[in-house]
């Protein structure tokens, strides 16, 4: 697992750090990584144009101490600098002396450095950035985003909150981030995912320092201990046995998709009794299908209620009655919208439940979402004493103690109807499980959010996706998770 720390964790860490190391070796260690993977980045580094955008604090330090190094590898390095009385003067200092030439930000000709580099360095703002960048940097920033170099963040990309991705106006639109010592949360949640590109995580020595982390990113390995395959002992009961609550007759496609995917994810027994069984016997024979609603259905390990399946009495029914087994419960779309109405269904549960809204469902419980997705989830989860997994580009999953997994998988071609219901049906599949495993309910909701990314991503290679290929592809992509044939490209950190 990946820890995610704030920007608050990590320079409360830096500081015994910093008093147990000679001055400025850090900064050596951070600009060593950087050079490196800006050299990695280049192929052949001479003769390239390499711009460094520096601000007035160690951020500016270690672009100007990272061209140094390139300058003397023969790159042609100009330093654009935002606050010229300001920069760091060893980093400016080294620059000059590896040959690297310097402008002030405010110079005519220093967008133009920008336009034309092959590299682009962002060291404007690191963890020491408040709010949303100065003019002058927003239009260094824009000149990287219309330029055609590769645009490397240092640290973080500067305009973005590190502990909570917020972007306030204009950030660096950076493809690559450089972040030394630890993983900022702001790298991999909200808008700052999108502005961060690849992550590479350069050691400084600080592990020791960090604190426990409370957020973290599972890896293909860590789900795939969690998704341990079936053994001979096990028969389609120990499998875990699901039942789904989704479809009706206007929406059958959803009991479809969230069946097809229970079934696909781990095909033990799944029990059908929702409104939609004349599609769901059609389409999965292999599924249990009763016409009896939660009561007549039999045992079950977990209940997914809610995709496709209506908002009217009957409906608030199914969903109190299952609300008042002793299994893991997963609620979802018409049913967050019920729950909404009645928070206290979910409040007097023993057993884990499992919210899965995206933002508006959240919002009918009361609050918006807003900028901070990890707080707003964590928020819900503490209040209704349940795991809440709130959707989007990068799936934030928060159990009630606090503890967080923000999901490292997935695409923006999963932004298409009925894939919501297929992730529901994911993860009834492992929750199911959990009881015999004992993997507690906020993991089994972030495997399944890595593993319905993953699918997202190997079904998205063959061009526009839609819900039904993601049930297809399913057991593939447990199969490359678990290793078994090759990797699928992914965009975790490190
Ligand atoms: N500590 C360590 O061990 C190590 C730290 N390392 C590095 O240090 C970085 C943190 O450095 P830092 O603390 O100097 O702050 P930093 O992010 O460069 O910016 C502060 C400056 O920006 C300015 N400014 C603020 N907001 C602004 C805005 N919106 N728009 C424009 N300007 C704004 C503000 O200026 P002022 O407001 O005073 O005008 C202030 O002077 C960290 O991210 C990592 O890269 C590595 O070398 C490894 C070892
Ligand atoms: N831009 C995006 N990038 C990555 N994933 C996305 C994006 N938009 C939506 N998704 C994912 O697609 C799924 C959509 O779910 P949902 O909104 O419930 O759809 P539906 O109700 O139509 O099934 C979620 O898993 C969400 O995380
Ligand atoms: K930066």
């Amino acid at each position: 697992m990946i820890g995610l720390f704030t920007a608050e964790e990590v320079r409360a860490a830096e500081e015994p750090l910093l008093a147990a190391t000679p001055e400025g070796a850090l900064m050596q260690r951070a600009a060593a990584g950087l050079a490196a993977v800006c050299g990695r980045l280049l192929g052949p580094v001479y003769g390239r144009r390499v711009a460094l955008l520096v601000g007035s604090g160690n951020n500016g330090g270690d672009a100007l101490f990272a061209g140094a190094r390139l300058a003397g590898r023969g790159a042609r390095v100009t330093a654009v600098l935002l606050t010229p009385d300001r920069a760091h003067g060893a980093g400016l200092t080294a620059l000059r002396r590896s040959g690297g030439r310097v402008v002030p930000a405010r110079n005519p000709g220093a967008e133009a450095v920008v336009a034309r580099a092959d590299l682009v360095l962002d060291g404007m703002l690191g963890i020491g950035g408040r709010g949303g960048l100065r003019q002058d940097a927003a239009v260094l920033a824009r000149a990287a985003a219309a330029g055609a170099g590769i645009t490397v963040a240092v640290d973080v990309p500067s305009g973005i909150d590190a502990s909570t991705g917020e972007v306030d106006g204009v950030a660096f639109p950076a493809m690559h981030t450089v972040t030394f010592g630890a993983v900022k949360r702001g790298l991999v949640v909200g808008e700052g995912r999108g502005h961060a590109g690849q992550v590479h995580l350069v050691d400084l020595g600080l592990d020791p320092h960090l604190p426990t982390p409370t957020a973290w990113q599972l890896t293909d390995a860590d789900v795939a201990a969690r998704l341990e395959p079936p053994s001979a002992g096990d028969d389609k009961y120990s499998q875990g046995v699901v039942g789904v609550l989704a479809g009706s007759a206007a929406y059958p496609g959803a009991g479809v998709l969230c069946a097809g995917a229970a079934l696909r994810t781990r095909p033990g027994l799944v029990r059908y009794a929702g409104g939609a069984a004349d599609g769901v016997r059609a389409a999965w024979p292999e599924a249990i299908v009763t016409e009896g609603g939660p009561g007549g259905a039999g045992r079950v390990q977990a209940w997914v209620v809610g995709p496709g399946a209506g908002t009217d009495d009957a409906a608030r029914t199914v969903l109190a009655e299952v609300l008042a087994t002793d299994v893991p419960v997963l609620v979802d779309a018409d049913a967050l919208t019920l729950l909404a109405r009645e928070p206290d269904l979910v409040r007097r549960r023993s057993a884990p439940t499992v919210l899965t809204p995206h933002d508006r469902e959240f919002a009918r419980f009361g609050t918006e979402v807003g900028t901070d997705r990890i707080g707003a989830a964590r928020r819900l989860a503490a209040d209704l004493g349940a795991v809440v997994l709130l959707k989007g580009d990068a799936t934030v999953v928060a159990d009630p103690d606090g503890t967080t997994f923000v999901n490292g998988t997935g695409t923006a071609d999963l932004a298409t109807a009925g894939t919501g219901d297929v992730l529901s049906g994911i993860a009834g599949a492992v929750l199911a499980t959990s009881a015999a495993t004992g993997l507690p309910a906020v993991e089994a909701a972030a495997v399944a959010a890595h593993l319905h990314g993953r699918t997202g991503q190997l079904a998205a290679q063959r061009g526009p996706l839609v819900a039904g290929d993601l049930v297809r592809r399913l057991p593939e992509a447990v199969g490359r998770v678990r290793g078994v044939g090759p990797a699928v490209l992914g965009d975790s950190p490190a």
